[in-house]
C-alpha cells in the first residue's frame, strides 16, 4: 500500500535561496569543490543557521567555512563513515563541533539521529589524522590490486588463483571503490597531507618486500614480517581476553564473483604483507582506530588479521614467496601500481589521479551490478558478525 506521507521537497533555484532560507545547511559536494561552493553561496547563509558538511577531508571544508561564512554562523559538520548502500545504523558518523553553542550543537544531532549511527565526537585535525589512516592508506591497496589486475589483462574472478576466502574481500572491495566516483577517493588523499605520507610509505614497503622476495631473501622477508607482526598483532588481547578474529574463511567463501576451485591456490600476498609493514614504519596500531573505522577498513584490517594471526597461513604466505615464482608477474605490476598511484597522490593533480581511476573504471565496469549485489551482501555478513562481537564486548573509547 502507498504511504500518504509526501515528503515537502522545494527545489530552489540555485545555492543563494538555499541558504536563506535554511536552519541547517550541509554541503555534501567534491572535496576539491568546496572553498568554491562555499565562497559563492555562504555569503548568503541566514543569520544565526548551523552550516556543516559532508566532505570526507576536513581541513577545506574546515578553511572554507571559516573565510567564507558570516561570523554569526555556527559551523558543525559531520562524516558518515560508509559509502552508499550500506546502513547507516551503528556505522561511525564523526560530528565536529568547530564553532557552536551547545543548543546547536545538540539540535544537529537530534536531527541525525535518525541515521541511528554511533556519534565520534572530535576535533576536525583529529578526524583527518585518523582517516588518513583508516581510508586512504586502504583504498590505495584495492586501488593498485585493480590497476595491476588490468595492466595484466585479468579478470581475477576468471583465474583459480584469485577465488575464495581472502581473494573474495580483495576483489569484491576493489570493484566496489572503481565503481564509486573517483573525486571522492582523490580529494581524501589528494587534501589530506597526512594520506600523501601513509600512501608513500605503503608503495615504499611494496617495493622493499618485493625486492626481497625477488633476491630469494627467505630469513630477512621473515624476520622483517615478523618483527610487522610484533609490532601491529603483538598485543592480540582486549579488555583481557584472546581477541576474535574479524573475519572467518567460511564467511568469507561464500561471496565469490567466480567458481570455487577444488584446491585453493597459495599466494603470497604482497598487498597485505606490505599493508602491516606500512602501519609499523608508521607506528599505527589499526585497531586504536576501530572507533573511526569504515566497512571496508574493517574488511582489509580483517584480512591481513586473518594473515598475521595463524602463524601457518603466514609462513605458506613468506614460503610461497621465495619459492613460487609465478607471481612475479602480478606482483610487479603491483608494485608499479602502488608507486604510481603514491605519485600521482603526491603531485596532487586531481586530473592526473582521475585519468587513471577512470581507465581502470571503465575496465571492470560490466562486471559492477553483480560486484554491488555481492559486495554488499558481503559487507552486512561481516558487519553483522563484527558489530555483534563488537556490542558483546564494548571496547573503551578515547
Ligand atoms: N560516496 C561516498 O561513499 C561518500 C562520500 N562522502 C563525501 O561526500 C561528498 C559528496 O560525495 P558524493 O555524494 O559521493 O558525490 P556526488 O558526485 O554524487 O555529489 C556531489 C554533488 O555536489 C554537487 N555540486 C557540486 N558543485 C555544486 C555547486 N556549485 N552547486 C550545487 N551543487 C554542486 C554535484 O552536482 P552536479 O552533479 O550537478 O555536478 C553533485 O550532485 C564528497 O565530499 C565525498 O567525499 C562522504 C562519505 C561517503
Ligand atoms: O568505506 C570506505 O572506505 C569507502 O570507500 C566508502 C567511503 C568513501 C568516502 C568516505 O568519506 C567514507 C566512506
Amino acid at each position: 500500500m502507498l504511504s500518504s506521507y509526501q515528503p515537502k521537497v522545494e527545489i530552489m533555484t540555485n545555492g543563494h535561496f538555499v541558504s536563506r532560507c535554511s536552519d541547517y545547511i550541509i554541503y555534501s559536494v567534491e572535496a576539491k569543490n568546496i572553498d568554491a561552493v562555499v565562497k559563492t553561496f555562504g555569503p548568503s547563509t541566514k543569520l544565526g543557521a548551523i552550516v556543516g558538511g559532508q566532505t570526507s577531508c576536513k581541513a577545506p571544508e574546515i578553511a572554507a567555512f571559516e573565510a567564507h561564512l558570516p561570523k554569526d554562523v555556527s559551523i558543525v559538520s559531520c562524516h558518515s563513515l560508509h559509502g552508499p548502500g550500506v546502513d547507516p545504523k551503528g556505522q561511525p558518523l564523526v560530528l565536529i563541533k568547530h564553532r557552536a553553542s551547545n543548543d546547536d550543537f545538540e539540535f544537529v544531532e537530534t536531527v541525525l539521529s535518525c541515521l541511528e549511527s554511533k556519534h565520534v565526537y572530535l576535533t576536525h585535525e583529529q578526524h583527518d589524522r585518523i582517516t588518513a589512516d583508516t581510508q586512504a592508506v586502504t583504498h590505495a591497496a584495492f586501488l593498485s590490486m585493480g590497476a595491476a589486475w588490468m595492466a595484466n589483462a585479468q579478470f581475477p574472478w576468471e583465474t583459480a588463483r584469485y577465488i575464495g576466502g581472502i581473494e573474495n574481500v580483495k576483489i569484491n572491495v576493489t570493484l566496489r571503490i572503481y565503481s564509486n566516483k573517483w573525486h571522492v577517493y582523490a580529494g581524501l588523499a589528494i587534501l589530506n597531507p597526512s594520506a600523501q605520507k601513509q600512501i608513500k610509505q605503503y608503495a615504499e614497503s611494496v617495493t622493499e618486500l618485493f625486492k626481497l622476495m625477488l633476491g630469494g631473501h627467505k630469513s630477512e622477508l621473515r624476520d622483517r614480517v615478523h618483527a610487522a607482526r610484533a609490532a601491529v598483532f603483538g598485543d592480540d588481547h582486549e579488555n583481557g581476553k584472546k581477541r576474535e578474529l574479524l573475519l572467518r574463511d567460511d564467511v568469507l567463501d561464500r561471496y565469490s564473483l567466480g567458481e570455487l576451485p577444488e584446491k585453493r591456490l597459495k599466494n603470497n600476498h604482497l598487498s597485505l604483507l606490505a599493508m602491516v609493514d606500512c602501519w609499523w614504519k608508521l607506528g599505527i596500531v589499526p585497531y586504536d582506530h576501530m572507533i573511526c573505522s569504515t566497512p571496508l577498513f574493517r574488511m582489509w584490517l580483517g584480512i591481513t588479521e586473518y594473515l598475521f594471526r595463524n602463524e601457518d597461513v603466514l609462513e605458506e604466505a613468506i614460503e610461497t614467496a621465495i619459492e613460487d615464482n609465478t607471481f612475479r608477474g602480478d606482483d610487479l605490476e603491483f608494485t608499479f601500481a602502488a608507486r604510481d598511484w603514491s605519485s600521482r597522490v603526491s603531485l596532487g593533480h586531481f586530473d592526473g589521479y582521475r585519468e587513471k581511476f577512470e581507465e581502470i573504471q571503465t575496465y571492470f565496469a560490466p562486471r559492477f551490478p553483480e560486484a554491488t549485489r555481492v559486495g554488499n551482501e558481503m559487507i552486512k555478513t561481516i558487519l553483522e558478525k563484527t558489530m555483534s562481537s563488537e556490542n558483546a564486548e564494548p571496547a573503551p573509547e578515547g
